[in-house]
């Protein structure tokens, strides 16, 4: 009876107007209770073929049948636990230990646990495996391909799939190896189908299928495949076979990867050369597939709950294994945190400023406080040297002072950037004073002029010019307040008209810090858990872990609730993490609920991850991936309110970026820190909904692209 046949089978890639034809109307068949040595050249389509059997791809024309079944049939166990495949790459988790590996698959094929340890002791005397506890990462090559052996074979499936298992391996084991495949098919149902560059080893198959081009050009059994040709050995007939298609590079080369010595074309019997070109098999009924049966569905469909622990072990495993995996979960954000809070809004120190006082001829004068005087005469109120005072109150808690005796030095050291600037009293400016405060409102233009503080400033770094622009001000302020009040003057002779009262909320000198803070935060756990998640799947893909565990029938949107699972607990962890740092170590208040912030921050990051698994599915690289991520993360950041405010916007940007995910959540956060307001305000419950929109918006995008490769 038939375990796998092929008829017609006709794959291409590329596109329908421009095919690359893999499989070229391919017939095979393959029976239960045998081995099947598949041979031919790199690249003749044989993991193709291989590929179309095991349900990872579909044919674009032809049939297959598998154990009776279409492949991917519901309840056919294909691909499943009926099917055991090792693919060519190694596809297992290098930070699992070789214990680990083994239950690994045992568990995502519902072994019981006795069962798995019963054929690890089995197959570990067989296959020579390394210890238990060893690393896969620390085995070699060979050992690698033992283990990826073993785990293909830890089910006894129907239909095992090796795609050369014995490159790289000892003559003796290769030997063992194939003992253990022939004793094992004698014995039992099992079909081989196996792919080797030894042809040689080969002979020991019961039938060979000789494939060159996406064709098979002879199935039969080693013995009647040379008598066929009058070969000596299966190379020999092989190169008939290729001759007759014409090119016989590829074949020269497989011979020299096989090791094997070529036979020259000359020493061919030129008689048994035939020229007929193979043809596609003429037209036979459909294949009879069976029906799936519900204890077939039973034994296949065990439960999803031991596949979703088995995934979600493996994936802690491989980031708490990976020293850069808990950096990057643990440490990034806290070494992150601690940059933004120590290098953002702080206030500048060790700024250097002018002073010119045209008052002094030596600005030890001003540090003499018999000549800074103020004192009542004719009921009026003197002033000695009033911008000593200025100059000492001060202090150097704003900026170093440098004294100039000279406005012209002053300037030159401001234009040459050794100061910030330079502030200027004028030579009577005590005198000024005393003729604004008593003249009030007749005071002539020359003297308030001179009453003034002067102040030139380097504005092109605004930020320091704004500190320095504010700090003086408020000196003034306070200096002009301590001075009427030496008087004995009311101070609101010197009050501006306007006052700023208590604010609603937040403090009169909130710093931009605070205002920054919740979406510095937000933005750094959403890009930390796209790029972590990009990293993992690509590199689950490309080592050929995704495809094998979809091979062993766990499906699409069980590896990804696994994915999500695994990655809600670590954000829950992280989101808790990141608050407690900032709360503890950098005195971060929160006037709002801190339940409320951790959830809103693990939903920032749950959506960061499934942004993540979106470049995943859509990018074949790291690189393409890290493209994307970093195209996205400046827009995001820039336009989100983060660094300027909203409102200075273009209308039409104002509306289009309220849809972003940091838009409207980071508010929501800065409401809940700032304004103490809960989760049942509108304004901050709808930071959640757009996240919420956004995580099921990327979530339904990666179900589709998964589904769809898949
Ligand atoms: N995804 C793909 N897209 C386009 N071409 C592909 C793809 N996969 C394989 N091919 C091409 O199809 C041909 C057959 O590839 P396949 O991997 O099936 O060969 P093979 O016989 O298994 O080779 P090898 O023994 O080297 O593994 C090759 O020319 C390969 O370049």
């Amino acid at each position: 009876m038939a375990a796998v046949e092929v008829r017609n089978g006709y794959k291409y890639y590329g596109s329908k107007s421009n095919p690359k034809i893999v499989l070229n109307h391919l017939n095979m068949n393959v029976m239960r209770g045998s081995i099947y040595g598949l041979l031919g050249a790199s690249g003749c389509g044989k993991t193709t073929l291989l590929s179309c059997i095991v349900g990872q791809r579909c044919l674009n024309g032809g049939e297959v049948s598998v154990l009776g079944f279409k492949p991917g049939q519901p309840g056919s166990g294909v691909p499943g636990s009926r099917v055991g495949f090792m693919p060519q790459e190694i596809a297992l988790v290098e930070e699992m230990t070789v214990k680990e590996t083994i239950f690994y698959f045992g568990r995502i094929y519902g072994l019981t646990d006795e069962r798995i340890r019963e054929k690890f002791k089995q197959l570990k005397d067989l296959l020579q495996l390394p210890p238990a506890r060893q690393m896969i990462k620390e085995c070699s090559g060979g050992q690698q391909r033992r283990l990826s052996f073993a785990a293909a074979m830890i089910h006894d499936p129907e239909l095992l799939i090796l795609d050369e298992p014995t490159v790289g391996l000892d003559p003796m084991l290769r030997e063992k190896i194939w003992e253990f495949l022939v004793e094992t098919t004698r014995n039992s149902k099992l079909a081989v189908i196996i792919t080797t560059h030894y042809i040689e080893e080969a002979k020991q198959a019961n039938c060979i299928g000789l494939m060159r081009n996406g064709v098979l050009l002879a199935e039969d059994t080693p013995t009647n495949i040379m008598i066929k040709f009058g070969t000596q050995s299966i190379e020999d007939a092989f190169l008939i076979l290729s001759q007759r298609q014409g090119n016989e590079d590829d074949l020269q080369e497989m011979l020299n990867n096989s090791n094997q010595q070529a036979l020259p074309t000359s020493a061919l019997p030129a008689e048994v050369i035939d020229t007929h070109e193979p043809q596609a098999a003429p037209e036979k009924p459909p294949l009879p597939y069976e029906e799936p049966l519900n204890e077939n569905r039973k034994r296949i469909f065990f439960t999803t709950k031991g596949r979703i622990k088995a995934l979600m072990t493996k994936n802690f495993v491989q980031l708490f294994r990976q020293p850069s995996g808990i950096i990057f979960m643990l440490l990034f954000p806290i070494i992150q945190l601690s940059c933004f809070y120590l290098a953002i809004g702080k206030t500048p120190t060790n700024l250097e400023l002018g002073v010119y006082s045209g008052e002094v001829s030596s600005y030890s004068e001003c540090f003499d406080d018999k000549l800074i005087t103020v004192y009542q005469a004719n009921d009026s109120c003197h002033f000695n040297k009033l911008s000593c005072r200025y100059i000492r109150e001060l202090g150097d808690e704003v900026a170093t002072r440098k004294y100039y005796s000279s406005e012209e030095d002053a300037l030159k050291d401001a234009k040459r950037a050794v100061t910030v600037g330079y502030i200027h009293f004028a030579h009577n400016f005590s005198s000024s004073i005393f003729t604004v405060m008593e003249d009030g409102i007749h005071a002539s233009d020359g003297a308030v002029d001179h009453a003034e503080l002067s102040v030139h400033i380097d504005m092109t770094d605004q930020q320091v010019a704004y500190f320095m622009q504010r700090k003086l001000r408020d000196k003034f302020s306070s200096f002009m307040h301590s001075v009427v009040k030496d008087c004995n003057v009311s101070s609101a002779v010197v009050e501006l008209p306007v006052q700023f009262q208590e604010p609603i909320y937040g403090s009169p000198d909130i710093e931009f810090q605070q205002y920054c803070a919740p979406g510095v935060v937000m933005t750094m756990v959403f890009f930390l858990a796209t790029l972590m998640t990009a990293a993992v799947f690509i590199s689950e893909r490309m080592d050929g872990i995704w495809d094998r565990t979809l091979l062993a029938g766990v499906s699409a949107t069980e590896m990804l609730w696994a994915h999500l699972l695994t990655q809600l607990i670590i954000m829950a962890l992280q989101s808790f993490e990141v608050i407690m740092y900032i709360g503890i170590v950098f005195d971060t208040y929160n006037k709002g609920d801190t339940t409320t912030l951790i959830g809103l921050l693990t939903l920032t990051a749950f959506c960061g991850m499934l942004f993540g698994l979106f470049i995943s599915v859509f990018c074949k690289s790291h690189t393409e991936a890290n493209f994307v991520a970093t195209g996205a993360f400046y827009p995001m950041i820039i336009l989100c309110g983060l660094l300027w405010p909203l409102e200075s916007m273009p209308r039409f940007l104002q509306d289009l970026v309220m849809v972003l995910p940091f838009t409207i959540p980071s508010i929501s956060a800065r409401n809940v820190i700032e304004k103490g307001w809960g989760i049942t305000n509108d304004k901050v419950y709808n930071g959640f909904l757009v996240m919420a929109a956004w995580t099921i918006i990327f979530f339904v995008l990666c179900l589709i692209g998964i589904r769809r490769k898949a």
